[in-house]
């Protein structure tokens, strides 16, 4: 089947057009940045779109302004995709790189068109520049086929790279050819390729987009439903995944793990005289403070209102206490600022063992619990480990 380039160009505005519909209203809640990154990309598209109908009309339009607004539509079209990936992927934005490209594109393609016109170097000089734009694509996603990184990148990355080979071929298959053809329309397969890409090119990114997008949101609701929003350590969901991997390990190696129960002494006492907004930013440096007492493979998180879990691998009882003893001094010695005033806060702790043998850490947990309100009940400031 012949198709001729006026019709390509519609069927390629109508896509367009269908997919900047589709990441506009497809897309409504998330992170801010993906979600501007999608309409920003919902926005390039309709400007692709533009480029597509002055293309389709060009038995109407004088070839000329078709070359020239066609060009330029594009052009603007993959800037904005440029500063839409890197919004979606909280890159700098780099919007005067990504618009210089788009100016000096055009005003290039506008000499091989109006002053000089000639066809193979138009397509030498906008392949240039469309490598130039593929390039930072690529370099916004770079990194992203590491090992923290998503498969979405990954794709993309790979979609971006095929594009720029099939540029390159493009240009050294119509360079090595004896007369170098004169259109896109000339029947070549080098063309009908290049032309398929331009077709599936605004689908394919456009998926691109939407797997990332998909990709963030998943990635946030993991997140928020083992973060604790108001300290950023691990909730109880958090915590109970990471205790299983902990002890998953401890079993292998035949070790055990230190279990911490902190809690922070009359702290009511702080929330009635200061308030709850004061009372949030003392645990907040109550966090601090004891992530600063941490060793590397320890963790922390949040049980409760102003209890705090901490478990420490590969620990004999006397690292244990050790390590609770500082986390207590270090919080004792701690003036805490509260409203302009300085506050001395004191926290109580329950420590247990849990050992590898043991099927999961909840019977460490209820040690550590009752060893806890052995402290409180000494007078509070104080630790005291349960036997194991
Ligand atoms: N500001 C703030 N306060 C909280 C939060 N969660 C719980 N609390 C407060 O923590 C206090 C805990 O009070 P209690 O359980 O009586 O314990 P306490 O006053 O620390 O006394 P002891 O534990 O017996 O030493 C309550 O006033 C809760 O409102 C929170 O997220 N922010």
């Amino acid at each position: 089947m012949q198709l001729n380039v006026e019709t390509l160009a519609l069927i390629n505005g109508g896509q367009a057009v269908a997919l900047a519909l589709m990441l506009w209203f497809g897309a409504h809640d998330g992170s801010r940045y993906a979600l501007n990154g999608l309409r920003l990309r919902a926005g390039a598209l309709v400007v692709e779109a533009c480029g597509d109908f002055l293309l389709a009309s060009d038995v109407h339009v004088s070839p000329l302004v078709v070359l020239l607004f066609g060009n330029g539509f594009n052009l603007v079209a993959q800037a904005l995709t440029i500063v839409a990936l890197r919004m979606v992927l909280r890159r700098s934005l780099l919007w005067r790189t990504s618009l210089t490209l788009c100016a000096v594109g055009w005003l290039g393609a506008a000499w091989l068109s109006v002053i000089h016109p000639n066809y193979p170097e138009r397509v030498l000089w906008g392949s240039v520049i469309l490598v130039c734009n593929n390039a930072l694509n690529i370099a916004a996603l770079w990194g992203g086929c590491g090992k923290r990184e998503t498969r979405a990148q990954c794709v993309l990355l790979w979609a971006y790279v095929l594009a720029i080979a099939l540029l390159v071929w493009r240009n050294v298959s119509m360079w090595m050819l004896p007369t170098p053809l004169q259109s896109i329309s000339a029947p070549s397969s080098i063309n009908s390729l290049y032309v398929l890409l331009i077709g599936i090119q605004p689908l394919l990114a456009s998926v691109g987009f939407l797997l990332l997008y998909n990709e963030i949101l998943q990635r946030e609701l993991f997140k928020l439903a083992r973060i604790d929003p108001l300290t950023g350590v691990n909730n109880r969901l958090g915590l109970l995944e990471a205790s299983e991997t902990l002890l998953a390990r401890a079993r292998a190696k035949h070790e055990s793990i230190g279990v911490l129960l902190i809690d922070a002494d009359h702290f009511k006492s702080i929330n009635d005289r200061f308030g709850h907004d004061d009372g949030d930013r003392v645990l907040l440096e109550l966090v601090a403070n004891i992530r600063s007492m941490l060793r590397a493979g320890d963790m922390v998180g949040r049980v409760g209102g102003e209890e705090f879990l901490v478990f420490s691998p590969a620990v004999q009882t006397s690292d244990l206490l050790a390590l609770a003893e500082r986390i207590r001094v270090a919080i004792e010695r701690t003036s805490f600022s509260i409203a302009g005033e300085s506050y001395a806060l004191t926290v109580s702790i329950g420590a247990a063992i849990a050992h590898g043998n043991e099927p999961d850490m909840m019977g460490a947990r209820r040690r550590a619990d009752m060893a806890l309100y052995d402290a409180k009940r000494a007078g509070r400031n104080c630790v005291r480990i349960a036997a194991s």
